[in-house]
């Protein structure tokens, strides 16, 4: 038999974020958020232009104070956090360096504040694919060598949880490619990563979890398959009829949808097939956007959940009549999307929706994954 099993610390490696909420003056830039980030998974941490990610995130570092709600990592909030390079590294701006000093220069600085054996520092820039650029100027850095400068002083303190604001921006397809393997190894390691982006087309392929936030509001929370929903294709034929009974007799799910039909599958081929062996003649066929693309086109496409101080006629900037409600989202076709609720203080009335994610902004998050407790 063996001795007791060590007890297992289950704030460890976690991101909890309850009713956070940032006015500057009359703006709110974030409203009552709810997330939860989990260890050894990458999450996604998605909204337009605007709409309160770095906000958050600097509530999450101890940048600035919140209004309301809470922002803790591993249980604490940042300053109270014992040596917190070592358990939370961060890059919220790539462009945040001294001009004339080195990139080596610079991790030093980190290095010797917060204690951490300055070998690191060269560990780090090879790590991150930039050692031949240690000795220059980081002001002379390009972009991409900025973002991968910032990346090297996030992992200085070989921290548990990973936090970084937009780290793509900047990249050519190749570094892109590069961070996403950099990014999977790191929570593969059992780090928790939470990743900032206005862009789903360049995180939707590196991140397991997404939350999406609109107003400073959380829009949706789960993983990203859950978000995708079945995948479907659109087919425009001659014969819709006689298609929809073809493809219906193969168990395909079918409806009728402007002047096509939607089917659930993403196999383009074998509805091709199936329509030329019935001699039916098609006209267009293609795939259709999964549900998270369309929620995130239609938060990115529209004025009112755009960036609230690029300034219009209404004066929705800070001071102006801001707080504006956010507006009803398309037909999230049967799949989860959550509605933000008038805030509930006991934080009590959120439910989890069919699939898990969770329905009501105030709701404690929890998703499919964590309900089956993996
Ligand atoms: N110190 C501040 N004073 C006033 N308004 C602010 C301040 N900081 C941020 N804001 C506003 O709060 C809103 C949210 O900004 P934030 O930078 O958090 O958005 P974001 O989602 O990170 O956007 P982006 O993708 O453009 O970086 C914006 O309208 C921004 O102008």
């Amino acid at each position: 038999m063996g001795g007791p099993t060590p007890a297992v610390d289950p704030t460890r490696g976690r991101i909890e974020v309850r009713g956070l909420t940032k006015r500057f003056g009359r703006f709110t830039a974030v409203d009552h958020l709810d997330l939860d980030v989990v260890p050894g998974r990458i999450t996604g941490f998605l909204g337009p232009n605007g709409a309160g990610k770095t906000t958050t995130l600097r509530m999450l570092l101890g940048l600035i104070r919140p209004t309301a709600g809470t922002a803790t990592i591993e249980g604490r909030r940042y300053h109270d956090i014992p040596n917190p390079l070592t358990v939370v590294g961060s890059a919220l701006e790539a462009t945040n360096f001294h001009p004339g000093r080195s990139g080596r220069n610079h991790l030093r600085v980190l290095a010797d504040a917060a204690g951490i054996d300055r070998r690191r520092v060269d560990e780090m820039l090879e790590l991150v694919g930039i050692p031949a650029a240690a000795s220059k100027r980081a002001g002379g850095y390009s972009m991409g060598m900025r973002q991968r400068l910032g990346l090297a002083g996030a992992l200085l303190g070989d921290p548990r949880v990973i936090i970084l604001d937009e780290p793509a921006n900047g990249l050519d397809p190749d570094g892109i490619r590069w961070l996403r393997g950099f990014l999977r190894h790191l929570a593969s390691e059992g780090r928790t990563l939470l990743i900032s982006s206005h862009l789903l087309s360049e995180v939707e392929q590196t991140v397991d979890d997404v939350v999406i936030i609109a107003n400073g509001k959380r829009v949706a929370q789960g993983t990203v398959d859950e978000l995708r929903g079945d995948p479907t294709a659109f087919v425009r034929t001659s014969d819709p009829d006689r298609l929809a009974s073809t493809l219906a007799g193969r168990g395909l799910s079918v409806a009728r949808r402007d002047g096509g039909l939607r089917v659930t599958t993403n196999d383009l081929a074998m509805v091709g097939d199936l329509a030329h062996a019935a001699d039916i003649a098609i006209h267009e066929l293609r795939s259709e956007k999964t549900h998270l693309e369309e929620l995130y086109f239609t938060l990115t496409d529209q004025d009112q959940y755009r960036n609230r101080n690029l300034g219009d006629a209404e004066g929705t900037g800070p001071g102006g009549p801001v707080d504006r409600e956010l507006g009803q989202l398309p037909p999230p076709t049967g799949r989860p999307v959550e509605r933000p609720q008038p805030p509930d203080p006991d934080g009590a009335s959120g439910e989890t929706g069919r699939d898990g994610t969770t329905v009501g902004d105030s709701a404690p998050t929890r998703t499919a994954r964590q309900e089956n407790g993996s």
